[in-house]
């Protein structure tokens, strides 16, 4: 199968180094940013007011707290394995993956973000992303669900880093606990460029998304993946188990096309192969479920305010390209990431279903017949490969 970004012309590497200096760090999109305090957007510097927004909820004492080593007690929990112990773990838990002050910190930053960069917030709802027509009968829209995430990619890294150290953390204990170095090593075995279909390695693996996740106006979240440029991902539970009824996670295997569920109590992180195995909400009946999911992928951390649609393969090799002429410094050779790339980010989306949240719809598709839904749906899973 030949994804999007197939045909792309990639860079020939003589070795590990050269290619790891080619893609460069994961914060090399936002380095710039976090140096030189400004975050604009439009005509708009958002890094004081995110700053003070910040303030207004976490104290000083908060703060100290925050940046201290936090107290560790990761435990394993639930781990399922496709097919009869052959196939990979695709799902781990991992108990007690963030601390409670880290928790406050993330939601604090989500409020600050939804309420002064309010178009990183977004009501997503299934039948939109999968180009099912408005007119369509509000029951079929109901069933298929939606969430609302609030965009937090690239600023949780500019404000939080130390909510970051934790997470790879928990990524790290999660890759440990599932055996994913393995998976690892085999993408790099089968493809000569690791960079395309690759699963990444841990210390390689950059946020594709990093999205506050909130149920209103939603009671369920139909089954998808989330794209083959994901490799994986880490979704922290922010509500307690008794903050909500219903609302399990479920993930269906490959092997046995079996449902397995799982409901985890706050603060633990489900890890899971969320990019090519299927996996939903079930009814939430009544409550609050938030969560904090962050998309894994090979590339460096997707830029401030771009738009998850466009986080495909091509884009960000083109990116990464223009901006490694732009920060590569002429006089020592070396790249300079504090000078932020004036690039803009490509916005082709390789799908004909993607909602922006920037506030552009692309090439929604729109179809009127009621009896078509149902194909359409399917083939459009299809097509997309899941893609939300
Ligand atoms: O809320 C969850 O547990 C899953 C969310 C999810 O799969 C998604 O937003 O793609
Ligand atoms: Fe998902």
């Amino acid at each position: 199968e030949s994804a999007p970004g197939g045909e792309l012309e990639l860079p020939n590497f003589e070795s590990d180094e050269e290619e790891i200096e080619y893609y460069g760090p994961l914060d090399r999109f936002w380095r710039g940013h976090s140096v030189n305090r400004k975050l604009i957007l439009g005509d708009t510097d958002y890094y004081p007011i995110i700053e003070d927004c910040l303030n207004g909820y976490l104290s000083p004492q908060d703060w100290i707290d925050i940046r201290k080593p936090q107290i560790s007690d990761r435990q394993l929990g639930e781990r399922f394995i496709d097919g009869n112990i052959t196939g990979p773990v695709f799902l781990v838990e991992i108990e007690n993956a963030m601390s409670p002050i880290h928790a406050k910190a993330v939601r604090a930053l989500k409020d600050c973000v939804k309420t002064h960069i309010s178009q990183l917030f977004e009501s997503r709802s299934m039948y939109q992303v999968y180009g099912v027509a408005e007119t369509e009968n509000q029951t079929v829209k109901d069933e298929m669900g939606g969430n609302n995430p609030t965009h937090l990619n690239s600023i949780i890294g500019i404000f939080l880093p130390d909510v970051v150290n934790e997470l790879y953390e928990s990524l790290d204990h999660a890759y440990h606990y599932a055996g994913w170095q393995q998976l690892v090593v085999n993408s790099e075995i089968e493809d000569k460029f690791r960079a395309l279909h690759a699963f990444a390695p841990i210390h390689e693996a950059g946020m594709r998304a990093c999205e506050y996740l909130s149920y209103e106006g939603f009671n369920n979240l139909m089954e998808h993946t989330d794209g083959y440029a994901t490799s994986v991902v880490l979704n922290v539970f922010l509500s307690k188990s008794t903050d909500y009824e219903g609302g399990e996670f479920y993930i269906k295997d490959k092997v046995l096309k079996e449902y397995h569920t799982v409901r985890p109590e706050q603060y633990s992180a489900l890890a899971f192969l969320g990019g090519t195995f299927d996996h939903g909400v079930n009814t939430i009946h009544s409550g609050t479920r938030e969560a904090l999911s962050i998309e894994f992928w090979y590339y460096p951390d997707l830029p401030f305010g771009v738009n998850l649609c466009a986080a495909e393969f091509s884009n960000v090799e083109n990116h990464i390209r223009n901006c490694n002429e732009e920060q590569r410094n002429q006089n020592n050779d070396e790249y300079d990431y504090t000078i932020p790339c004036s690039k803009e980010f490509p916005s082709h989306s390789e799908y004909g279903v993607c909602i922006s949240h920037m506030g552009t719809v692309k090439e929604k598709n729109v179809y009127k017949d009621p009896q078509e839904l149902e194909q359409v749906v399917e083939e459009s899973i299809v097509e997309n490969d899941g893609e939300l």
